[in-house]
């Protein structure tokens, strides 16, 4: 028996709360790297189905019909459809590619142009950015809840805990968060009988992976994602009702010199445990402004050392949000490259 468990923090009344709920995130973020949150604000759990059906809406679509939305990988962009085994999280141990779909897409902005999206995304426009919307909110809650807890200074002038929210707006100079809507299609005798990638007697759906970024905010319909815990046996994130699952990127754990954990974890196909039914998952990804400062944070509680992080060796120099982005992309090209199979390898 595992003795780690995914902690839950409830947000209701956090602001006469706030000491405690901070100190919650920040123990979990050392810990664990994930947290389940309840009870917050934003999204509603309306707005929550609403998205999961309309991307059950979308997936249903004919194959040809989804692929005329796909993403094109020579663009910086993320931006659009990945059909099943286009990307592999994990090119050092997977032949075939992950077994999921997805669709992305960047900041929704009021000016953004999407003629380019399906019809159905296109028609839901409103829809889907007070989705985004109220997922970021509830991102910008966990950032400034952190900056309480790692005694960053808050803001002179209005005295807010906005050292870390404040490179982090929803539409930032130059930044962008990425709503992903993935799909974990049931598997047909004929996709068992065209085998699988698989590791400890496992199918793996999604393989193994940090994410790059701070924060991913995370929906998920039925289990299957696990988290690698650090005696280096995996751990079944629940499926908890109405709960925003959180995990930290690497960047976040390189920004906090290592304090904070970004933690290993991959999907795995448990069909039984999901009726047979397809997997949905939803996730948001949080990017801070290009050219944010990642080293030096002003805490107390944060080693002066950096150490060596397995993904940016310590004689590697980076200092900005995009340097590390640029570093971990070129690192996930080589990997793909040197794996020597088809499919694209891409963790934002
Ligand atoms: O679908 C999931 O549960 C997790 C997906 C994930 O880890 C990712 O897209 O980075
Ligand atoms: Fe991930």
């Amino acid at each position: 028996m595992s003795t780690y468990n995914i902690p839950t923090i409830d947000f209701s009344d956090f602001s006469n709360r706030y000491a405690t709920v901070a100190e919650q995130i920040f123990d979990a973020c050392k810990n664990i790297g994930f947290f389940h949150i309840i009870n917050y604000e934003t999204p509603s759990i309306l707005q929550v189905e609403q998205a999961f059906d309309l991307s059950k809406q979308f997936f249903e679509l004919p194959t040809e019909e989804k692929i005329k939305f796909k993403q094109d990988s020579n663009q910086k962009k993320i931006e659009g459809y990945m059909e099943i085994y286009s990307q592999r999280f994990d090119p050092k141990n997977q032949k075939k590619g992950d077994f999921k779909e997805n669709f992305d897409m960047e900041t929704l902005t009021d000016t953004k142009n999407i003629e380019h999206f399906p019809k159905l995304f296109q028609n839901h426009r409103s829809d889907l950015q007070a989705f985004s919307k109220g997922m970021h909110e509830t991102a910008l809650r966990v950032l400034e809840l952190l900056t309480f807890a790692l005694k960053l200074p808050p803001n002179d002038k209005t005295g807010a805990n906005d050292w870390l929210s404040s490179s982090h707006a929803y539409d930032g100079k130059g930044s962008t968060s990425v709503l992903r809507f993935l799909r974990y299609p049931n598997r047909t005798p004929e996709d068992e009988e065209d085998g699988s990638d698989n590791a400890d007697s496992e199918i793996i759906l999604a393989g193994q992976h940090t994410d790059f970024i701070m924060i991913t905010l995370l929906y998920q319909n039925a289990p299957g994602l696990q988290v690698r815990v650090s005696d280096d046996s995996w751990l079944t994130v629940p499926v908890v009702n109405n709960a925003i699952l959180v995990n930290l990127g690497g960047m976040f754990s390189y920004f906090t010199n290592g304090l904070f954990k970004s933690a290993m974890h991959r999907v795995i196909d448990m069909p039984d445990q999901r009726n047979r039914m397809d997997r949905y998952s939803i996730g948001y990804f949080v990017y801070p402004e290009t050219g944010t400062m990642i080293t030096n944070m002003p805490s107390p509680l944060i080693p002066c050392e950096r150490p060596n992080f397995k993904e940016v060796p310590k004689d590697i120099k980076i200092t900005t949000s995009n340097e590390y982005l640029d570093y971990r992309h070129q690192r996930s090209l080589a990997a793909k490259q040197s794996s020597n199979t088809n499919g694209e390898y891409d963790v934002i």
